[in-house]
C-alpha cells in the first residue's frame, strides 16, 4: 500500500450522488483516514462544518470556494473576498430580472460571507456577463452559479490551511468534480477527477476515475487504503 497522503476533498459531485446527498460509504473512509482531511467546497461554512462534525473529523474546512477557511487545530478563521462587488452584481442582476422578465432572482446566499450564489434555474448569460463586467469570477459548479473574488479559490484556501498545519499543498491528494476544483488540483501533489467531472476538472486532473460521484471518490482513494 502506498503511503497515505493528506486529503483535500470536494463535496457536491464527489462525496455525493447526483442529488447532492452524501453517500454514507464515504464516512468511514474520512473518519479512518490517518492523515489530515480538508473538506473544500463552494458551499457555505455550516455545511462542511456539519459534515466534519457528523463524520467525527477535525473541522479543517475551505468553504465558499476559499472565501472562508477554518482550521480547528489552530482555531483560525480566515474570511477573504470582495463581498461588496459580488452584491453589486447581484443587485444589477436582480434589476435585470425585472427588466427582462425572468422574475425574482433566487439568491441562494444564506450564511455566505464572501460571494454570491444563484440557482441554476436562473439565466446564466446575464449573470456571467455582469460578473465579468465587475472584474469578478463566474463559476458554474454543476450545482449552482457562483460570483466570486478572482483572487480567491480552493487552491489559495489549501495554501492557507497548510500554513496552519505546517504541511505543503504538494503533499495532498485532491479529489473533485468541477471547475471550482481546478486551482486546488494545480497546487495539490496528486489530483483526481471523478468520471462525472466537467471538462475543466477533467483537463486539470492527473487522473480520472472510471466510476462517478462517490463511487469515483472511493476508487480514487483505494490505492491508499
Ligand atoms: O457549492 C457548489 O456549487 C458546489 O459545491 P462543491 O464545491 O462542494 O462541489
Ligand atoms: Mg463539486
Amino acid at each position: 500500500m502506498t503511503e497515505t497522503p493528506p486529503l483535500v476533498v470536494d463535496i457536491d459531485g464527489t462525496l455525493t450522488d447526483e442529488t447532492r446527498a452524501v453517500d454514507p460509504r464515504v464516512f468511514p473512509v474520512l473518519s479512518e483516514w490517518p492523515e489530515p482531511v480538508v473538506v473544500a467546497t463552494g458551499k457555505a461554512m455550516p455545511y462542511p462544518i456539519a459534515l466534519c462534525e457528523f463524520v467525527g473529523i477535525d473541522y479543517t474546512v475551505i468553504a465558499e470556494n476559499g472565501g472562508v477557511v477554518f482550521v480547528e487545530a489552530t482555531d483560525t478563521l480566515r474570511i477573504r473576498g470582495d463581498k461588496a462587488a459580488c452584491l453589486a452584481v447581484a443587485e444589477a442582476y436582480r434589476e435585470l430580472g425585472y427588466e427582462m422578465g425572468f422574475g425574482e432572482v433566487d439568491l441562494a446566499n444564506r450564511w455566505r460571507e464572501t460571494e454570491v450564489v444563484v440557482d441554476l434555474s436562473q439565466p446564466e448569460e446575464p449573470l456571467r456577463r455582469l460578473a465579468e463586467e465587475h472584474g469578478l469570477e463566474f463559476l458554474d459548479t454543476g450545482f449552482a452559479y457562483h460570483v466570486t473574488d478572482p483572487s480567491i479559490d480552493k487552491g489559495t484556501g489549501l495554501v492557507a490551511v497548510c500554513a496552519e498545519l505546517d504541511r505543503e499543498p504538494t503533499e495532498f491528494l485532491a479529489v473533485g468534480d468541477s471547475e471550482n476544483d481546478a486551482e486546488v488540483f494545480e497546487v495539490a501533489g496528486e489530483s483526481v477527477a471523478v468520471a462525472n467531472a466537467d471538462e475543466t476538472a477533467l483537463a486539470r486532473a492527473d487522473r480520472v476515475t472510471e466510476a462517478s460521484y462517490a463511487d469515483g471518490f472511493l476508487e480514487a482513494v483505494e490505492p491508499y487504503r
